[in-house]
């Protein structure tokens, strides 16, 4: 089978701003491929071209197999595009969209109405198919206008950030979706700002900064190129502290939050040397957390941002 996407060279510009300064991108067929960038980083416009709906300036790209530039019909029949510039209309009802999308892909009456029930049903819009769009909440919108992109049986889908300003339960019905997507054979490229999107939909990854892929892979190799990880152990007891604090010399020092910082990959055996270290010394901790590097390392690391808090560490009390 061909990779779903793959491309080289990809370039853009839009008057003099440089947008896409050749972009390369690889998808087997049948996985998520999430492209992660914060906004302006030219994900849409990435999406725009892949999907024939903007041509690049440079590079070539075959999708499905067929050359973007030259089999430009193939590729539309082969893919279903959603996202910000979304093709649901707002004057109309749920249901009057998926046939309007049925007649557009050539279904008879019949059949269009089947599909548009099905498709209404899976995803969870038929109490709502006789409400005009427009009445709907992101999270409707989003899940219809998916509907829509599925009456043509697409096999690879282009989501252009497909949860930005949805609800935490509407985000997860998202994933679900994704994940249903690919449980049937459908291959998705994903655009997405937020790291824990990427790290939980997709298998691979690409960070897009300054109009070139920063960093590729999986989230797993991703996290492996930038260090980070350490155990952080906390005390209340001042002199507690102290005195840890004279002895693991190798430790960053935080004396306001009486807490150390000390480089670790988190292994077993180095946490085993850190809590020997406390015993023998007869030092008591209150709190011992691990952290192992997460996207959001990876992403600043990459694009060179500040830290931001981490919600994923595990204490250990
Ligand atoms: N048609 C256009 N004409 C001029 N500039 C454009 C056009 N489309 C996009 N741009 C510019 O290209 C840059 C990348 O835009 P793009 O929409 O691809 O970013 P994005 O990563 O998808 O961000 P967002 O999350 O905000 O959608 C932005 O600076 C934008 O202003």
């Amino acid at each position: 089978m061909p990779p779903a996407i793959s491309a080289t060279g990809l370039r853009k510009s839009y008057g003099d701003k440089l947008v896409l300064d050749g972009i390369d991108l690889h998808v087997p067929a049948g996985s998520v491929f999430a492209l992660l960038g914060p906004n302006g980083a030219g994900k849409t416009t990435a999406v725009k071209i892949l999907s024939t709906l903007v041509t690049a300036d440079g590079g070539q790209a075959r999708i499905a197999g067929h050359d973007l530039a030259t089999e430009s019909q193939a590729v539309r029949a082969a893919i279903g595009v959603t996202g910000q510039f979304s093709a649901v209309d707002n004057l109309i009802t749920g249901e009057e969209n998926m046939l309007l999308m049925a007649d557009l892909h050539h279904l008879s009456r019949r059949e269009g109405r089947r599909t548009a029930a099905e498709l209404l049903e899976r995803f969870d819009l038929a109490d709502a198919a006789k409400k005009p769009a427009s009445t709907y909440s992101g999270g409707m919108r989003r899940r219809l206008d998916i509907a829509m992109t599925l009456v043509g049986d697409p096999r690879i889908i282009f989501l252009d950030e497909p949860t930005t300003g949805l609800d935490p339960r509407s985000r997860h019905t998202m994933w679900g979706i994704v994940r249903e997507l690919v449980a049937g054979g459908v291959t998705v490229f994903l655009t997405t700002q937020y790291l824990d999107e990427a790290d939980d939909l997709a298998d691979r990854i690409a960070v897009l900064h300054d109009g070139r892929i920063a960093a590729e892979g999986t989230a797993g190799e991703l996290k492996r190129l930038v260090p980070g990880g350490h155990v952080r152990l906390r005390f209340t007891d001042p002199a507690a502290y102290r005195c840890a604090a004279l002895a693991l010399r190798e430790a960053a020092r935080d004396d306001e939050a009486l807490s150390l910082r000390i480089p670790s990959d988190g292994s077993q055996r180095e946490l085993r040397s850190i809590l020997d270290w406390l015993d023998a010394a007869g030092v008591q901790a209150d709190e011992l957390t691990v952290h192992t590097p997460d996207l959001d390392d990876v992403f600043f690391a990459l694009t060179g941002g500040a830290g931001v808090p981490h919600p994923s560490e595990e204490t250990v009390r």
